[in-house]
């Protein structure tokens, strides 16, 4: 990018930014100084179970809502169309069945950490495969969070890249250090709205300063960026209906599902059905995200169709476009730039913050706790305090690797969810829906998808095969000459290993989730399956049970698993066993005494 064509900040600007950055540091010291202080790991990593739906509902959709999809996903309407629009569908069954499925199996089990369960399930060993496997995912994911907003806007603005991710990274580091989950969430809820507000505050001066909604609806036509159902069964076609649709859902279920940032929410939530609920309302908001980041990148489209970018942004990629373009739009506006740098930073922050805490408690419950059972309380607190601050630095370290990639952005971050998140979606399937499991076959299982994934995922970068056909950034195209530069790229008959490096990303999470089913059932049926009942009580959801809901009673049960889920633990119940969580697997003893299940 020549510095004659970078925009550049009024001081106004900068006062925005600051005043977004003060604001979350604020709340993180409310945080630190209000309520227990901060004082237990209870209060740290769970805020003492006491929050209410809306609060979480917003955290639970800044957590997987950064600056990658505030960048990334315009430019991928820009450059290929609106058939990325679709993963909206997945929405429903991704948030539904977690709603009723996950959250009930897990939030009665009254764990702090999601892989909790795979001990309860399973072993320890399971247990820690899954902690570890969950670290290595949120740990690279982290770094694209850091490095996206930072390059973007060092690309478009010259804004200095590396003291912005340390900015970004230390603030983080600070506010979720000192007032634990209750300042993320918190904090999350604020953040929300600042991405939201930014993003509208660009499309409207956008479409104003394109000529108006008909001039771009006009261009959008002309430019044959108005994807239509495209229903192509091809599972190598990056984007269809069924790779955003049902490839999706996998997604969603590995995010909304089982991935411990969600989890710690709902478990935060002051009974079940606020956690449900919660979940619930993240429909909405999550359509608005996706829909107004889709509306970003046609009006993009409409302004430059004409121009080709490529003299104008150098060597960076179509992200630093959206930075460009957003720049361009609000230029001469006082505290817009200002705002929508402080929106892209909202982004990031809310995720980054999200996954350190997560990854903070996972690895105090998970990792520590079991083997220093005896550890004080304030000790515990003290050391997840110190994990927050490490897990910080590691972070930025991650930003540099992602430096590396060059892929954009959102397809970094939509691969890793795939290729890691799938396997734990996948291990947590195992262990609920098919009681013959056993551990051998879940560590097994566990191996067998990552392994698949990582296969299918590095081949493609290897192979560079999951490159798409870019449509042509000309405003008018006759759709026979796109049809032409399409067909003209097909080669020879590709071989079976071209075609398996050609899967589309969006099917990672599915592909490796069902690897580590089958391959989890038939180790366990070949080291010998876990019989019904045998399983802890509570770990099992009647999945068969409800499917084959016609069957007459007695053949329900040869078949299996019919226990019943554990029953809802009510508000007072709660109380009744005391704020101090007792071991879950101690607790299912108490419940057992007690007659409960
Ligand atoms: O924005 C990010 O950091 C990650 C990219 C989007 C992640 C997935 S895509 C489906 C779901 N919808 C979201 O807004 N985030 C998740
Ligand atoms: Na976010």
């Amino acid at each position: 990018m020549d510095p004659s064509d970078q925009k550049h900040f009024s001081a106004f600007d900068y006062v925005v930014f600051a005043l977004l950055l003060a604001a979350s540091v604020g709340i993180g010291l409310y945080y630190a100084l209000s309520g227990g202080r901060q004082r237990t790991t209870q209060e740290f990593l769970m805020a003492d179970r006491s929050m209410r739906c809306l609060p979480v509902s917003l955290s639970l959709i800044a957590s997987f809502q950064s600056a990658v999809a505030i960048i990334g996903v315009p430019a991928e309407i820009y450059t290929h169309g609106t058939q990325y629009w679709f993963i909206g569908c997945a929405y429903i069954l991704g948030l539904l069945i977690p709603a009723r499925v996950f959250i009930p199996l897990l939030y009665r089990l009254n764990l702090s950490s999601a892989y909790q369960y795979l001990e309860l399930r399973f072993s320890k060993v399971v247990r820690i495969c899954g902690t570890l496997t969950f670290i290595f995912q949120m740990v690279i994911y982290m770094g694209v969070c850091v490095y996206t907003p930072a390059f973007a806007l060092n690309a478009a603005t010259g804004f200095q890249l590396w003291g912005t991710v340390m900015i970004t990274g230390l603030v983080c580091t600070l506010y979720t250090t000192l007032g634990g989950l209750k300042a993320v969430i918190w904090t999350d809820v604020f953040q929300t709205f600042v991405m939201f507000a930014g993003q509208i505050a660009v499309i409207i001066v956008g479409v104003e300063r394109t000529g108006g909604m008909s001039e771009v609806w006009r261009k959008v036509n002309d430019g044959n960026r108005l994807a239509g159902l495209d229903l192509n069964l091809d599972p190598t076609e990056r984007h269809t209906f069924w790779t955003l649709g049902v490839g999706g859902v996998f997604l969603m279920l590995s995010l909304y599902g089982v991935n411990q940032a969600q989890v710690q929410r709902y478990l935060s939530a002051r009974t079940e059905r606020e956690a449900v609920r919660s979940c619930y309302m993240v429909f909405p908001s999550l359509q608005l995200a996706l829909g107004l980041s889709c509306i970003m990148g046609l009006v993009m489209f409409a302004r430059y169709c004409g121009e080709d970018f490529s003299e104008k942004l150098g060597s960076s990629s179509r992200d630093a476009m959206v930075i460009y373009f957003v720049m361009d739009m609000l230029q001469g506006l006082p505290g817009l730039p200002g705002l929508f740098v402080a929106c892209l930073f909202s982004a990031a922050l809310s995720t980054i913050s999200s996954a350190f805490n997560s990854l903070a408690t996972v690895t105090m419950e998970d990792l520590i706790k079991p083997y220093f059972p005896s550890m004080s309380e304030e000790r515990a607190t003290l050391v997840s305090k110190a994990l927050a601050t490490s897990y910080g630095l590691l972070c930025l370290a991650m930003a540099y690797l992602t430096h590396l990639m060059g892929d954009s952005v959102l397809l970094v971050a939509l691969k890793i969810f795939g290729m890691v998140g799938g396997p734990i979606l996948g291990l947590f399937c195992l262990g609920m829906f098919f009681p013959w499991a056993n551990s051998i076959g879940a560590v097994a299982g566990l191996g067998a998808g990552l392994v698949g994934a990582l296969w299918v995922g590095i081949g493609s970068i290897v192979n560079r095969s999951s490159g798409a056909k870019r449509l042509p950034p000309s405003c008018h195209i006759n759709t026979t000459a796109a049809f032409q530069t399409a067909i003209g790229n097909v080669t020879s008959r590709p071989t079976w290993l071209h075609r398996f490096y050609s899967l589309s990303y969006m099917w990672y999470a599915g592909f490796s989730c069902l690897i580590v089913i089958l391959v989890g059932l038939i180790v366990s049926f070949l080291t010998g399956p876990m019989k019904e009942g045998e399983a802890t009580p509570g770990t099992v959801y009647p999945l068969l049970g409800k499917l084959l809901f016609f069957l007459p009673e007695h053949m329900k049960k040869k078949v299996c698993c019919v226990t019943p889920l554990r029953p809802a633990v009510s508000k007072d119940e709660t109380l009744h066993v005391g704020r101090v969580p007792v071991l879950p697997e101690i607790e299912i003893h108490l419940n057992v005494l007690r007659g409960q299940i």
